[in-house]
């Protein structure tokens, strides 16, 4: 069945459920370019004493509130995992290269 083919008032739904996902899909952009800029910051504050790029037991808190979070919402706490786990590798990819520019690339965990 072609897009043409389809009943308008189906038609209609689907343009209204779109435009909604469109709006959810703009807000988390908006977030997320909120959270980097505030991961930045603390990709500098790191940098500038010498702290190390990533904090394992904050990733832990983190992720144990999320997945609780996510529970209440009735969203697949699995997802949200991977979501902020995806999110924070990115992070702490930032936090490396701010590292290395500021001249003190430092081990990921800060283990030795
Ligand atoms: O809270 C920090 O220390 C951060 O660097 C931020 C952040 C995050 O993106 O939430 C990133 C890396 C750390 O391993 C933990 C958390």
């Amino acid at each position: 069945m072609s897009t043409s083919e389809i009943d308008a008032s189906v038609q209609a739904e689907l343009n209204r459920l779109r435009e909604s996902i469109d709006n959810i899909d703009a807000a988390v952009v908006h977030m997320l370019a909120e959270r980097f800029k505030a991961t930045q910051q603390v990709g500098r504050l790191k940098a500038d004493h010498q702290l190390p790029p990533a904090d394992p037991a904050r990733e832990t808190r983190q992720i144990t509130r999320l997945r609780q979070l996510a529970q209440s919402a009735n969203l697949d706490p699995a997802f949200a995992e991977k979501l902020l786990t995806f999110i924070i590798a990115e992070v702490i990819r930032h936090h490396e290269r701010i590292a290395e520019e500021a001249g003190n690339g430092t081990a990921t965990t800060g283990q030795v």
